[in-house]
């Protein structure tokens, strides 16, 4: 089978860099077009800059146009601007996308959903196998301890980040509303701060740190009368969202439009 030929968005950021640096040891895919924002100051260079190995002959760029004309996948973890926009070129192309940006809205969500009728896209809060596992744990526990057990989501990341609660967070707060048979959006605290008055029973927490260089940390804590479960995971090196994101690229090759998660790459669905 012909290799998958890949486009990066983002390519000079924190993830776009990881991409860049280990697709070429990636067997069965070809980055053939690394993209940025029209006014990035890394136009022009080689996108294997970012890691000082040899260059890879894909200089970055913001022509979208030309990236997709020789794409079959898209590998997305930019801005929610962006994914939204990369998401209606890639439903007009009919190319794979996958979307590791988190920070999105409600109307980006929509717009993503919409774009999937026309095209397989892939999205996740969080590209790495073990984060996937967790989830399903945490809905495994969520179910068998009720709403009387209250759970609580503490998430922490490096000082450079820009949205909160992180993706993986609300991707978690997800598996537990599952797992209770309730939707997070009515039953979700995020930031308490004042005379909050005591915890509503039912309730889901979220409570966001940010410091540092951490790469993303991530705990469930699940409360009950006189004991406490955790369930925890640390991600200690991109290379785990990356190696995940390219498997979902690998993974697309085939599939039927429509919007999928990582369980699904993963074969966790159902788990
Ligand atoms: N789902 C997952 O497993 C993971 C998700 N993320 C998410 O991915 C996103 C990016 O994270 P980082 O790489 O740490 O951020 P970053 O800020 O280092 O990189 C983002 C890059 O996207 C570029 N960009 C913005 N608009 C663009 C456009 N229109 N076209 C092309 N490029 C554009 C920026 O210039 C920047 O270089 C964040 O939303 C983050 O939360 C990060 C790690 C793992
Ligand atoms: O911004 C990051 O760095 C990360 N973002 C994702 C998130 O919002 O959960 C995944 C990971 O934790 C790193």
């Amino acid at each position: 089978m012909n290799e998958l030929r890949l486009v990066v968005v983002g390519a000079s950021g924190r993830m776009g860099r990881m991409l860049t640096q280990i697709i070429p040891d990636t067997l069965g895919v070809r980055l053939t077009a690394a993209l940025e924002q029209p006014d990035s100051p890394t136009l022009g260079v080689d996108s294997g800059f970012g890691h000082g190995t040899t260059p890879n002959g894909v200089p970055i760029t913001s022509d979208v146009a030309a990236a997709l004309a020789d794409a079959d996948a898209i590998v997305d973890f930019s801005s929610p601007v962006a994914s939204v926009e990369m998401a209606k070129a890639a439903a007009r192309a009919k190319i794979a996308h996958v979307i590791g940006t988190t920070g999105l809205s409600q109307a980006d969500l929509d717009a993503i959903a919409e774009a999937a009728r026309e095209t397989v896209v892939v999205r996740s809060g969080n590209m790495s196998l073990g984060v996937n596992l967790l989830a399903v744990l945490v809905e495994r526990a969520a179910r068998a301890l009720g709403p009387a057990w209250d759970a609580e989501i503490v998430e922490m990341h490096h000082r450079l980040k820009v949205d909160a609660p992180s993706g993986t967070a609300l991707l978690l707060g997800e598996a537990a509303a599952h797992g209770r048979g309730v939707a997070l959006a009515e039953n979700s605290a995020r930031g308490r701060a004042g005379l909050t008055g005591p915890r509503r029973l039912g309730e889901i927490g979220f409570a966001s740190l940010r410091g540092g260089t951490v790469i993303g940390d991530h705990t469930v804590v699940f409360a009950g009368a006189g004991e406490r479960i955790e369930l925890s995971h640390r991600a200690e090196d991109r290379g785990v969202f990356a190696r995940g994101a390219l498997a979902a690229a690998l993974w697309t090759r085939g599939k039927a439009p429509g919007l999928y998660s990582m369980a699904d790459v993963l074969g966790l669905s159902g788990a």
